[in-house]
Order: C-alpha cells, then sequence, then structure tokens
C-alpha cells in the first residue's frame, strides 16, 4: 500500500513537472542582462573562458563586437572553445593566451606579454574557479581555493590595474557565489593548513571575492574604474567536478538549475549595463543588486584581506 502511494506521488510529481516544464525553465532561468549595448572597439579580458560561464560570456560580448581575451590555463581546451565561438559567430574576434592562476610566475608572465602587446583594456572579466577539490596547493604553496579563486585574481587586477585606468571608462567584474553567505575569512590559517573542509575552503573564496571587490571599489572612487561582485546562479557547468554527489544531483535536477548561458547573463550585464557606468562595490545577481552577508560588508575584514593578499604575494598595491 505504501509502495502504490508512494509510486502515485513520484508519477504525480514527474506529470507535474512534465507539464509545467516551460514555467519551471523560465524561472531557472533567471535574470537576463536587456541591454543592446555594443562593443564594437573594446577589450574584454575574461578569465577560465574555456568553459561554463566563462565561454559563454566570452561568446556574448564577442558577439556585440568586443575583442576578447580568453585567458586560459590549458591553452588547446581554450582553442577549442575558441574555435566553437567561432562557429558560432564567425565574425567573432577571440583569442586564447596562456594563465594559470594557481603559478604567480604564470601570472607575472601573461601580465608582461599583455601589457607589451595591447594598450587599452575596458573590462576584466575575474571568472575562473575551483570548488571543492582535494587538498591541493598552489605553485606558491597556497591553498588552492583562496589561491586561484582570490589570490590569483588579486595579483591579476593588481597588475593590470594600470593599463584599465588608462582605458577609463572600465570595467571590473568578479565572479563571487552566494556561498560567501557561508565563509569566514580564517586570518588564523587561511590556508586551511589546521583544518581543511574542501566547501568551507571554496566559500571562504568567495567571500574574498566580494570583500576584494569592495575594498577595491573603496580605492577606486574617482578613476572611473568601477568594480562589482557577482553570483551566477546556481549552474550546471564542469564546477562540480571534484564532488560525485554535486555532480550526479545537478545532472538529475539540471531542469531546475541555470544553463552556462544563464549563468553569465549578470557578468554580462555587469560588464555593459549602462545603467551602471557609476555603481562601483556592489553584488549582484540575476543581473540586479543582491544581498550582501554582514561578513561581506565588513569593512575592516576587507581592509585587513587585502593587506594579508599583498604580504602573501608580495605586492605594494595602496
Ligand atoms: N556553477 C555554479 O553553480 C556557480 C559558479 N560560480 C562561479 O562562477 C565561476 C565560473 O564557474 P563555472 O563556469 O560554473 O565553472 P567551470 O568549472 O565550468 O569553469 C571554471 C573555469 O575556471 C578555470 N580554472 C580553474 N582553475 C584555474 C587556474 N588555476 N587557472 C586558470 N583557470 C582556472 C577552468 O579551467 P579548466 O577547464 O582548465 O579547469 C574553467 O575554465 C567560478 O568563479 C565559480 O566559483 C559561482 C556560483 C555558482
Ligand atoms: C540540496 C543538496 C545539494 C545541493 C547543492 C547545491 C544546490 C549547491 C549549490 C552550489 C553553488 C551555488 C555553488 C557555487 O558557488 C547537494 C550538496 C548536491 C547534495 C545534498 C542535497
Amino acid at each position: 500500500m505504501l509502495l502504490l502511494m508512494i509510486a502515485a506521488g513520484l508519477g504525480l510529481v514527474t506529470l507535474l513537472v512534465v507539464f509545467f516544464k516551460p514555467q519551471i525553465r523560465q524561472y531557472a532561468a533567471g535574470g537576463v542582462c536587456q541591454s543592446a549595448a555594443t562593443l564594437n572597439g573594446k577589450t574584454v579580458l575574461i578569465t577560465g573562458a574555456n568553459t561554463g560561464i566563462g565561454k559563454e560570456t566570452a561568446l556574448d560580448l564577442a558577439r556585440r563586437g568586443a575583442r576578447v581575451i580568453m585567458a586560459c590555463r590549458d591553452v588547446d581546451k581554450g582553442e577549442e572553445a575558441a574555435a566553437g565561438i567561432r562557429g558560432a559567430y564567425p565574425p567573432a574576434l577571440v583569442e586564447v593566451r596562456e594563465l594559470d592562476l594557481a603559478d604567480t610566475c604564470s601570472i607575472r608572465a601573461f601580465a608582461e606579454t599583455l601589457l607589451r602587446e595591447i594598450n587599452q583594456l575596458h573590462v576584466l572579466i575575474n571568472n575562473a574557479g575551483v570548488m571543492m577539490c582535494p587538498y591541493t596547493k598552489t605553485v606558491d604553496g597556497f591553498e588552492m581555493h583562496i589561491g586561484v579563486n582570490h589570490l590569483g585574481h588579486f595579483l591579476l587586477t593588481h597588475l593590470l590595474i594600470g593599463l584599465l585606468k588608462r582605458s577609463a571608462p572600465a570595467r571590473i567584474v568578479v565572479v563571487s557565489s552566494l556561498a560567501h553567505n557561508f565563509g569566514w575569512i580564517r586570518f588564523h590559517d587561511l590556508h586551511s593548513q589546521g583544518s581543511y573542509n574542501s566547501g568551507l575552503a571554496y566559500c571562504q573564496s568567495k567571500l574574498a571575492n566580494v570583500l576584494f571587490a569592495r575594498e577595491l571599489a573603496r580605492r577606486l572612487r574617482g578613476t572611473e574604474v568601477t568594480v562589482n561582485s557577482v553570483h551566477p546562479g546556481t549552474v550546471n557547468s564542469d564546477l562540480t567536478r571534484h564532488s560525485t554527489l554535486m555532480t550526479i544531483f545537478f545532472t538529475v535536477f539540471a531542469m531546475f538549475l541555470k544553463t552556462p548561458r544563464e549563468g553569465a547573463q549578470t557578468s554580462i550585464y555587469c560588464a555593459l549595463a549602462e545603467e551602471l557606468h557609476a555603481i562601483s562595490g556592489k553584488h549582484f545577481s540575476d543581473c540586479a543588486p543582491a544581498f550582501v552577508a554582514p561578513q561581506g560588508r565588513s569593512e575592516e575584514t576587507a581592509r585587513r584581506l587585502w593587506e594579508v593578499s599583498c604580504e602573501l604575494l608580495g605586492v605594494e598595491w595602496d
């Protein structure tokens, strides 16, 4: 009897899902960037552009006429993605450059070549990310999440900030996450050497993204370079690759999640929406302002994280 009731219940849910599929998909897709802005003559740099949200962001911005530099750690994967973009939009001005955010030498080499070869950069999208990987260190000995998601992008932005200022008006988009709500900056053990939880390490790095965007915005006041952070939504991408449980969950419930194209909308919005030209230091989700957890609003934590990041990377940035 119980089995029969369970079977009937499951059948009813399946029927409802099939019947309301278009409505469910529309709801899951979330906000769409409505701006018709074009980017002819503008140069955009996107990290982690070979797959997922980064690749879809690159395609959209290339369609709008931008020259898009796809910064990827695996050049072959990057070239494959660039070929896909050219296939979808033949006039696309996309190019792939090698950048491994887990290696400060790679970041410095990337920036050095870029600064020699281009003289304008209008949009920087710090998109690349790693989630819930087993305990690993970057080449420089940083825990992988904080190393790639925060410190790697911190150094990259530091090296390119002069170029962005010379190209103003310019924008920086930091791809963070709702996960910042569950994060704390553990200054006493930033690299999780005492204890490691891959989920919490990810959340810490995404909180660092929010704090970095806010602190950088404060320091950039009056420069016409703006910076905002973004939660792209829950997106069915390769991000779950290190967690079998999450990969299964994301595959089974794909219909209720965003596609990478849908997940790219808020990054695109922050990169070009006219109404955001003077907005800086804010957090967005679904192409609208979004809630920031109290620990993401702490000026003191943001300043301290900035100082610690400079120390770890051996840079001076006031
Ligand atoms: N998917 C989601 O639900 C959510 C995603 N986000 C954020 O969105 C961003 C994009 O994620 P998403 O597209 O979903 O994930 P993907 O895994 O599809 O893409 C991540 C990208 O980051 C690149 N990357 C990882 N490590 C490095 C590194 N050391 N150097 C350079 N590039 C690197 C990957 O390259 P490679 O392919 O070579 O590994 C890949 O291009 C991330 O910052 C993520 O935290 C935030 C909230 C939710
Ligand atoms: C409900 C549920 C899950 C859902 C996880 C979700 C929805 C994660 C979203 C992650 C995001 C948004 C990450 C990016 O920053 C698990 C853990 C798979 C399994 C147990 C039940």
